[in-house]
């Protein structure tokens, strides 16, 4: 009845030769609950489609139980869809929505006991003789999940299903959706933009980003291990803070990461991860700081791994159980752009060393479309070598702080309050347009709601070494050491 679902070097292609989902590959084994996850536009709809067969693959392989699929009709895949907007007959009541389909599929049989059977397994027997309009949304979607159970389908592909509904009941029918595919053991595809959803439900999550997986891995390991700095932010709450650091390796000292006036120093002996920074020395990376990996207490409890920085308290955020603190560490703060794409776009590639003209401006136009996947400092801070000394380092303190008092002014209006964090860093310098209102503060920290904490006060922070994220200049993850290391020569 269930059924593995494998995607080979899946592209699709509308018009004019934007490919709106490039080369995905994905296997789902039988019975897995798979989480399609992204910002808007990154294609998570075109996948889902594609799997059912609305829509045409252009490239690439779709394979059901390892049968090449591709050009199999939708009712020859008998898998059923749940839909955003619910999508029922609104002349039908829920017994004639539920038993539509077996209808269509065998009209000659009965529809009653398969109907009035998944009406008791949802709960949603006093609903059956209602229309679609004297439903609340919550059993609209209860209807409709209903009309996709009774087929018996071999997979459910659930786009959207509870966006369209308040944040109490999309918590109560997550928990359903979960126990009933759990009981039924049918494999799900689950398209989802809200990364709380996906890491509540997904046995697993696939993360997309301009129509290209990124991650896909369990819940757990994309959060402890994101494999880019884009997957670090789309994941957890609130999101991990992403600052502009500088390994500083120098042979006779510490290790340390400078995050414009305060630095990291790494405790000895260096771990592994901590050692293989080292390559990095003189280069500008993105620290990631999730908020668990920072706490406010005093200097005399740091745990072995701990590290001592200050922060100056901007605004609390008082959410009843614990509280928010955005504070200003005198760090700036990274952007991962295009996290709410309003259309897909190609990842930034890496620049090549050599190229043509018509290169050069086919990337120009491709990073203006799709911004680089991390925005750093000057192309010049960015290749300093070895044996940059302490005045350099100073210089560029003071440096930092110009552009930050630059930055501040223009952050002023960014964005208020919608990705708490993330547009508190500079706009692109190519940027015309100054960035709207945002809430202030680099370094967002979780603390108990009782502490007593006003504004202006300058405030210890202790941050857990061992819970630190290191990105490269492309976003990638450099620290915990990715599974391969990087080739020395690239
Ligand atoms: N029929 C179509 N013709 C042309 N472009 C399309 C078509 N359907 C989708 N697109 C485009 O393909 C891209 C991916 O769309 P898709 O709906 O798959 O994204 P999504 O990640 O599901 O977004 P959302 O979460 O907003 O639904 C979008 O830019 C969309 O405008």
């Amino acid at each position: 009845m269930t059924r593995a679902i494998t995607l080979h070097d899946v592209s699709k292609t509308y018009t004019r030769g934007v490919r709106v989902v490039d080369r995905l590959s994905l296997d789902i084994a039988p019975g897995e609950f798979l989480v399609l996850l992204g910002p808007s536009g990154c294609g998570k709809s075109t996948v889902l489609r594609m799997i059912a067969g609305l829509e045409e693959i252009t490239e690439g392989q779709l394979l059901l139980d390892g049968q090449y699929a591709n050009d199999l009709l939708p009712a020859e895949r008998r898998m059923a869809m749940v839909f955003q907007n619910f999508a029922l007959y609104p002349n039908m009541t829920g017994r004639g929505n539920i038993g539509f389909p077996l209808r269509v599929e065998n009209p000659q049989a009965d529809p009653g006991p398969r109907v009035d059977a998944t009406a008791r397994m949802l709960g949603i027997e006093d609903l059956l003789d209602r229309l679609p309009a004297q439903l609340s949304g919550g059993e609209r979607q209860r209807v409709a999940m209903g009309r996709a159970i009774a087929r018996h389908p071999s997979a459910f592909l659930m786009d959207e299903p509870l966006s369209n509904l308040d944040a109490k009941l999309r918590n109560h029918l997550r928990a359903e959706i979960t126990k009933l595919t759990r009981e039924l053991g049918v494999t799900t595809v689950y398209v989802t933009h809200d990364q709380s959803e996906a890491m509540s439900l997904g046995d697993r999550v696939a993360v997309l980003r301009g129509g290209v997986l990124q991650q896909v891995d369990t819940p757990r390991r994309v959060y402890a291990l994101p494999a880019n700095v884009f997957v670090a932010a789309f994941i957890g709450t609130p999101r991990i803070n992403l600052l502009r650091g500088l390994i500083r390796a120098p042979l006779d000292g510490a290790m340390t990461i400078s995050l414009g006036k305060q630095y990291l120093r790494l405790p000895e002996p260096l771990s592994l991860d901590h050692q293989l920074l080292r390559v990095q020395q003189g280069r500008e990376v993105i620290v990631g700081l999730r908020s668990e990996a920072v706490r406010i207490a005093k200097p005399a409890s740091a745990r072995p791994g701990e590290v001592l920085i200050t922060g100056l308290v901007e605004h609390v955020e008082f959410q009843g159980h614990e509280a928010l603190v955005h504070l200003d560490t005198g760090s700036r703060p990274a952007v991962v752009p295009e996290l709410e794409a309003p259309r897909p776009v190609r990842p930034a590639r890496r620049r090549r060393r050599e190229g043509t003209v018509l290169d050069k401006l086919k990337e120009r136009a491709g990073a203006l479309r799709a911004g680089p996947v991390v925005v750093l400092d000057d192309p010049q801070d960015q290749d300093e070598g070895e044996g940059q000394d302490r005045h350099k380092d100073q210089d560029r303190h003071k440096d930092q702080d110009r552009h930050k008092d630059q930055d501040q002014g223009r952050d002023r209006n960014k964005d208020q309050g919608r990705d708490r964090g993330w547009n508190a860093a500079p706009a692109r310098r190519e940027d015309p347009v100054p960035p709207e209102g945002r809430l202030p503060g680099d370094l967002i920290v979780r603390t108990t709601p009782d502490i007593d904490l006003r504004r202006g006060m300058q405030v210890p922070l202790l941050v857990d070494l061992a819970h630190l994220f290191v990105f490269d200049q492309h976003g990638e993850r450099i620290c915990p050491a990715p599974a391969r290391l990087p080739d020395l020569e690239e």
